[in-house]
């Protein structure tokens, strides 16, 4: 599996680095307007780590049924802080979801919001989610993931970053426009969910029902939901993988069994599983599924080199990380492996027993837990088929008699755009602005399904704006935003509005002159 020397050709990345730093005039000082504004922001500091702390209080898991209800309550916080930003709020009630075990729940509403309707304006979309992953104290945080505490400069709790600091940092930077009486220099419309972190369910469908009318005047989208590649240096990312998530399931009966009663004569399920899960990849990282990398686009030179100057600091990110070693030594490597190449975890095995202590009890039926994240040009019909073939051939092979099933209960494509818009533009500006320099332009490994569905359907483009840092440590233990990526994200936004608009003003106009000439 030498997925490094693809022959030739082409990603559809149309990326330019050579081009944009010649197009993109940077304005590093700030005008009177951004320094009221970021006086303002400062000035307010308090205010908006407060509203972090009652949105980090709520725990709006979305992966743990019992929890439902507390998504639900976030749904309607968001909902309120929406309308009391003088946003027009509509909650879209999704009906409900089966869960694998038959139960069925309600989804949350996804709140569509509107402010401002200036024809004269372009119009922004925001993404984001207001859902969680699951924390709990005794899984190794050091403070109560649902109260956010503030430590030598940073804020932590569960959502600080993922994602409930960046949208309020959003709705913070709107707030200072409306706080100070400034005419607002976008429209802004919002799409906030409760369901991401469980795969967004429902959303397609909704974008679909809505792209005639609630997106048909929207210019740019604007996802702010994944981290800067370093710790300190800003980035802006053009591509995110997607991910196919699967079920493989081994029962022997229906009842688990007394080890010594009958271990040893029979097949136990949670052997075929390990076996099975054994399988999927070997110790160099590589996915033993046949055909797997087939579906990969092939990496070019160009590509390669792109790599080479994006800057990486590889002991930083393992000291992230926490850990002693990398599967590659090199940045080139370490960045196609979590960007372009596809990469497969095993999450968890439901049914064994995994409390301290010994059980010694033979489980009768056991789900193995796995996903494999998506890149260009992957295709997750045929990822899924090469899955269950592959699954279904190793278990035959052992001749055990118990059932097995294999199913995708989530896939999620990738994606990936052109970075040469006015979207993108307006964005490193407001980098430069703000933090003083310019900022890496990377891709992402982790999903955001809403991504490829947005521009898929919409097809307008789209943009993350990261704010957080590569420490953060989204989904993990001891999860944070710092004080200052929260404030300071917060001035981004605020001048990338600014930016956007002269921009689209400034494209209007002359495409307006050159009709007329
Ligand atoms: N911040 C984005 C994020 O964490 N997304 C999740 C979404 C997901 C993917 N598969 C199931 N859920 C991620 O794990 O990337
Ligand atoms: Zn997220
Ligand atoms: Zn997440």
């Amino acid at each position: 599996c030498n997925v490094e020397f693809y022959p030739s050709f082409l990603d559809s990345i149309h990326f330019s680095p050579v081009l944009l730093s010649k197009a993109v005039m940077s304005s590093s000082s700030s005008s009177a307007l951004e320094m009221e504004i970021f006086q303002y922001i400062d000035d307010h500091q308090s205010d908006f780590i407060k509203d972090l702390k009652e949105w980090v209080a709520v725990e709006s898991d979305s992966v743990q049924p019992h929890l439902r209800k507390e998504v639900m309550r976030m749904m309607v916080l968001a909902a309120d802080r929406l309308a009391a930003l003088g946003a027009t709020v509509n909650s879209v009630n999704l009906g409900s979801h089966q869960l694998p075990d038959g139960r069925v729940l309600p989804l949350p509403s996804v709140i569509l919001g509107e402010l401002g309707k200036d024809p004269q304006n372009p119009t922004v979309c925001f993404y984001g989610h207001v859902d969680v992953q699951p924390a709990k104290k005794e899984d190794g945080w050091n403070t109560d993931p649902y109260t956010l505490t503030e430590i030598d400069g940073n804020l932590y709790g569960r959502g600080a970053t993922d994602n409930k600091g960046p949208v309020l940092a959003w709705i913070n930077a709107v707030e200072t426009f409306r706080a100070l009486k400034l005419a607002m220099p976008v429209n802004f419309k919002f799409v906030i969910e409760g369901m991401e972190e469980a795969g967004s369910l429902g959303l397609e469908k909704l974008l679909e029902e809505e792209n005639q009318s609630f997106f048909s005047d929207v210019d740019y989208i604007v996802i702010s939901d994944n981290l800067w590649l370093s710790n300190k240096k800003p980035a802006l990312t053009y591509g995110s993988r997607g991910n196919a998530c699967f079920f493989v399931e081994v029962e022997c009966g229906s009842k688990d069994l007394h080890s010594g009663t009958f271990g040893g004569i029979i097949h136990e399920p949670l052997l075929d599983l390990i076996a099975l899960l054994d399988s999927l990849v070997d110790s160099t990282g590589c996915i033993q599924i046949p055909g797997i990398y087939d579906g990969v686009a092939a990496l070019t030179e160009e590509e390669r080199k792109l790599y080479g100057s994006i800057e990486f600091d590889l002991e930083e990110h393992r000291n992230n990380c926490g850990v002693k070693k990398f599967l590659y030594g090199t940045k080139e490597e370490i960045l196609l492996h979590l960007w372009r190449y596809p990469s497969l975890s095993i999450h968890g095995i439901e049914g064994a027993f995994h409390e301290p202590g010994i059980k010694t009890v033979i489980p009768a039926k056991v789900i193995g837990k796995f996903s494999i994240r998506q890149v260009p040009h992957m295709d997750l019909s045929v990822v899924k088929q090469q899955v269950a073939e592959h699954l279904e051939g190793v278990f035959s092979k052992r001749k055990s008699p118990n059932t097995l099933k294999v199913s995708m209960p989530l896939g999620a494509k990738p994606w990936l755009a052109g970075v040469n818009d006015l979207l993108y533009k307006a964005a490193r500006r407001a980098i430069k602005t703000v933090f003083g320099e310019d900022p890496d332009f990377i891709r992402d490994g982790s999903t955001i399904p809403v991504a490829r569905m947005f521009q898929t359907i919409t097809q307008k483009s789209v943009m993350m704006l990261p704010i957080g840092a590569a420490d953060d440590g989204e989904h993990s233990q001891n999860e944070k935003i710092s004080r200052y990526n929260y404030i300071e994200g917060t001035k981004l936004f605020a001048a990338f509005f600014l930016e956007i608009s002269k921009l689209h003003r400034n494209s209007h106009e002359t495409s307006h002159t050159e009709t007329i000439n």
